[in-house]
């Protein structure tokens, strides 16, 4: 990975600056294609697709989204980068891509220990109580039964759930929308991770919750490795992060300091 890594760092140029100069996520031209069936005419049935098959035509009813091209950068152990842009621009896409749950068309990414994505909402489950989330959430970012008993108290207080009452003992369905993105957060904050990544979560709990959430991404910096953050709300990005990604239709239209990111970006913005 070594000679790989050298060439990739000379060519991205981001000038950032570094405690740790041990690279934690290469992306190294990236490009992700979605394939979206849609319905069609249902006309020619089996024979037409055999027929397809046989002759190596792609489907007329698959549409592609090239969601991201040519993507290449290099994250550092203990930076905090944000990913801003447009809706639509690949942000989230970007970020599903570090965690491995989408395979790239074309390009690599490398990353050194596991990334998490700060999404154990798939694993949640509205119909049981906060309390049996918690602990759902914990087994599926991989702790163990006893690494969860010990942290359960910790991950409620942070969560600050049972602030105004026992909610924790209460299906997830009666949560506001800010307290079940808080919890989230929580329980993935609990966990020491390489390369977090966090998409939106801050904008959604109250100003005191992302306060305390800002605290613990600086702390997870320290012992960790990289916390990437997706948001819309520039004061999040600046308040958090010390580098910026900016993409726009796919494409990386700019890397480097958040200020000199988000001065350009504000500016296009604005256009
Ligand atoms: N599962 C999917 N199937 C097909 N196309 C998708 C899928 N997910 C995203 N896309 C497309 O990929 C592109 C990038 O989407 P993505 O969600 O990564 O953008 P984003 O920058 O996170 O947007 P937002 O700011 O609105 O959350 C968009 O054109 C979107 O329509």
């Amino acid at each position: 990975m070594t000679e790989t890594e050298t060439e990739i760092q000379r060519s991205t140029g981001a000038d950032t600056v570094r405690g740790d100069t041990r690279p934690t996520v290469i992306a190294d031209d990236v490009h992700i294609v979605y394939r979206v069936h849609t319905a069609g005419s249902g006309k020619g049935g089996a024979p037409a697709a055999l027929r397809r098959i046989i002759s190596r035509k792609p489907s007329p009813n698959v549409r592609t989204v090239h969601a991201i091209k040519g993507v290449s950068f290099t994250a550092y152990r203990g930076e905090a980068i944000g990913l801003i842009g447009s809706n639509g621009s690949g942000k989230s896409t970007m970020l599903r891509t570090i965690a491995g749950l989408i395979p790239p068309e074309r390009g690599k990414v490398y990353s050194d220990g596991q990334p998490s994505l700060l999404g154990v909402n798939a694993a949640l489950m509205n119909d049981l109580t906060g309390e049996r989330n918690v602990v759902l959430g914990g087994l599926a970012m991989g702790m163990t039964p006893e690494e969860i008993r010990e942290r359960y108290d910790g991950i409620v207080e942070f969560s600050g759930i049972n602030d105004k009452g026992d909610f924790i003992s209460l299906p997830m369905r009666t949560y506001s929308s800010g307290m079940a993105a808080r919890l989230r957060f929580s329980i993935a904050a609990a966990k020491k991770h390489d390369v977090m990544m966090i998409d939106e979560a801050l904008a959604t709990g109250d100003r005191r919750f992302q306060k305390r959430s800002e605290e613990r991404i600086r702390e997870l910096r320290k012992d960790a490795g990289t916390v990437f953050l997706v948001s819309h709300n520039n004061k999040s990005i600046r308040d958090t992060c010390d580098r910026v990604l900016w993409l726009e239709s796919g494409e990386l239209r700019m890397d480097g300091p958040t200020d000199d990111v988000i001065k350009e970006y504000e500016a296009f913005t604005k256009k």
